[in-house]
């Protein structure tokens, strides 16, 4: 079980599992490789740190691509392609490959091996129910909201989606400023599976996505103040590459932005010093 190794990337979906990684504290346990942020006709590929800065390359099965490890784990696999996987060394297969999953396993599973961080959990028992109601709602409207958006071909497919996304944010803008974090006072795992999403969305979905009513930065004061609370916590700011994330996006899907030039914004600076909320 605990020979494991997950396949990251800078997607938002990936960068959540990294981040429950750090906060366990299982790098020891649980290796790590981050494909190229560039993903091509054959999908996710490894690259060594050399050829791009900030990659780690798959050293257990030295493949070339994500999809080496789906057709090894099944070779009449027939889905797509995607990351995170978490990869069992032992059994030679996918163990899983749903973030939301992923997130969950590291939170409890390994809690044997980790003494320093045994019983700590973003998932409390006595909070399920309101993080699950809040995680579909954010889910729908907008970790997927911004790709219903950015991937929308048609007009009415995105007047659509755009309404949700904001009402969303407003939402969050309204529970943030009543609250230190989105489920009470208590950092949970629904602050996390929505923070990614946030880290992106100035630099990247702002722009390449079109979801470019408001600004996180100038139009959310609450929701800036949360992201620049949980990036300063220990160990945050290292899961974070500004570069891979805007590159991934802006070069990789040629149909939105076939010319793969990419802006100079790479949004508000999280680093900035932040008065704690009132309840903190
Ligand atoms: N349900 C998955 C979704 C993962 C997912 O969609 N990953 C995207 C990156 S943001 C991907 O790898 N896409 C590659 C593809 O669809 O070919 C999760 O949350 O883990």
């Amino acid at each position: 079980m605990i020979q494991t190794r997950p396949f990251l990337q800078k997607s938002k979906f990936a960068h959540r599992t990294a981040i429950v990684r750090a906060l366990k504290g299982l790098e020891d346990l649980i290796g790590l490789s981050v494909v190229d942020y560039l993903m091509g006709e054959k999908g996710w590929k490894f690259s060594t740190p050399e050829e791009q800065p900030g990659s780690i390359p798959d050293d257990i099965n030295n493949a070339q691509y994500i999809r080496e490890l789906y057709f090894k784990a099944n070779p009449n696999y027939e889905g797509r392609f995607t990351v995170p996987v978490l990869w069992d060394k032992k059994t030679q297969t996918i163990v899983n490959n749903e973030s939301s999953e992923i997130i969950r396993i590291f939170n409890d599973v390994f809690d044997d091996f980790t003494p320093a961080t045994k019983g700590k959990t973003y998932y409390p028992e006595h909070l399920r129910a309101q993080i699950d109601e809040i995680n579909e709602w954010i889910y729908d409207t907008v970790n997927n909201g911004v790709y219903k958006c950015g991937f929308a071909t048609t007009q009415e497919a995105y007047n659509r989606h755009i309404e949700p996304l904001f009402k969303s944010l407003d939402r969050l803008e309204e529970i943030l400023s009543k609250h230190e974090f989105l489920v009470g006072d208590t950092f949970t795992e629904a602050d996390i599976r929505l923070w990614t999403t946030i880290v992106r969305f100035d630099p990247v979905y702002h722009t390449h996505f079109k979801t470019n009513k408001k600004t996180i930065e100038h139009d959310y004061p609450n929701i800036l103040r949360w992201a620049r609370q949980i990036y300063q916590f220990p160990k945050i700011a290292d899961t974070v590459n500004m570069h891979h994330i805007k590159h991934h996006y802006f070069e990789s899907h040629k149909q939105i932005n076939p010319t793969g030039i990419v802006p100079i914004n790479d949004g508000p600076d999280l680093a900035h010093p932040i008065i704690k909320h009132k309840n903190a």
